[in-house]
């Protein structure tokens, strides 16, 4: 009989709200964590665990028990009633901690992928997303990093949910701006109020449905001001220094629009293909001003979501 030496589980990094969106409307991004799950003989003793992090912000990762990945590892075999087997963690960071990168999606999507197939791969893919959302407390981030490219969530009359892809022109590309400091979600989430106006909702209901048609079509008339919201921008903006600057550079270079990624810190510009460079290097300049270092990258969306391989021995 063939053992499981090693589960690898790739999972993409994510950026969420695409300004209107708030909490509903993520895209998987070609920025990815390595997950490698190896069992580990360890007699009688059960949920032991040993993790190894490897990347620019290694140091960062909590290796306790109480690692993200290894609580949603857990998470399954709870789920399932089963004991968990003594397991080892190689986490290869490739995506930023606590930008707004949906860093903590990958951490949960990668325990609960890897646990599943570890367990002989008793729960199927929507099963995997729900106890994702529930870990993460919103679908925004989890979805894509599960299923990949741009989706939209939306909650069943039954209490399930909905998912729907949302098609991304090919010729409107994502720049990253990742500035080298951090805000938690957590924070970022503290800062906003509790309820909205009427005219805060019609206007953000308007401007995800113009994202849309926008992302789909890829009309440029459509996407400048697709990116606006009431619900979450507004109040995070300042927790960010040198957020007006780096839209007045992006926009001058010719970004259709900018908007904060997930919770932020990192901002996010829509261009057309042919001005990224420019735009890039402009918000990188923006933040160079105001004192602050970041590494602004053009990416792509990434259609697969979370890739898995097993290797055996014996
Ligand atoms: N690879 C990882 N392994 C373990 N824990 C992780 C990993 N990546 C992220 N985390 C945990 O998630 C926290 C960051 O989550 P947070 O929700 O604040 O930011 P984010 O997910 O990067 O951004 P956003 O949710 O706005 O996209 C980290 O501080 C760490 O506790
Ligand atoms: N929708 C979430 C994404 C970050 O996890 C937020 O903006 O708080």
């Amino acid at each position: 009989m063939s053992v499981i030496s090693t589960i690898t589980v790739t999972v993409p990094g994510t950026t969420a709200n695409l300004g209107p969106g708030f909490d509903c409307i993520g895209a998987a991004l070609t920025l990815y964590n390595q997950f490698k799950f190896t069992p580990i003989d360890k007699g009688e003793e059960t949920e032991v665990v040993h993790i190894a992090v490897t990347g620019a912000e290694a140091a960062r990762v909590d290796t306790s028990a109480e690692n993200l990945v290894y609580q949603a590892f857990l998470k399954v075999y709870h789920h399932l009633d089963l004991t968990p087997p003594p397991v080892k963690i190689d986490i290869e960071l490739g995506v930023p901690l606590a930008r707004g990168l949906g860093s903590s999606a990958t951490a949960i999507v990668g325990g609960l992928v890897g646990a599943n197939l570890m367990a002989g791969e008793p729960l199927e893919r929507g099963e995997l997303m729900k106890l994702a959302i529930a870990i993460e407390g919103h679908p925004d981030n989890v979805v894509p990093a599960l299923l990949g490219g741009c989706r939209l969530a939306a909650t069943t009359e039954d209490g399930g949910w909905e998912i729907c892809d949302i098609p991304w022109h090919d010729r409107i590309i994502p720049v990253l701006a990742i500035p080298d400091f951090e805000l938690s979600t957590q924070e970022a989430r503290a800062v906003l109020p509790k309820e909205f106006s009427r005219a805060d909702a019609i206007f953000n209901v308007a401007h995800l449905g113009l994202l849309l048609r926008g992302l789909e079509t890829g009309r440029e008339d459509w996407l400048r001001s697709a990116l606006q919201d009431k619900f979450h921008q507004p109040y995070r903006q300042s927790l960010i220094s040198g957020y007006e600057d780096l839209r007045a550079a992006a926009l001058r270079e010719g970004a259709l629009g900018m908007a904060i990624s997930g919770a932020g810190p990192t901002l996010i510009a829509l261009v057309n293909v042919i001005q990224a460079e420019a735009v890039a290097s402009a918000m990188a300049q923006a933040w160079a001003k105001v004192g602050i270092t970041a590494e602004v990258r053009s990416l792509s969306i990434d259609w697969q979501g979370t890739k898995s391989a097993i290797s055996t021995g014996g």
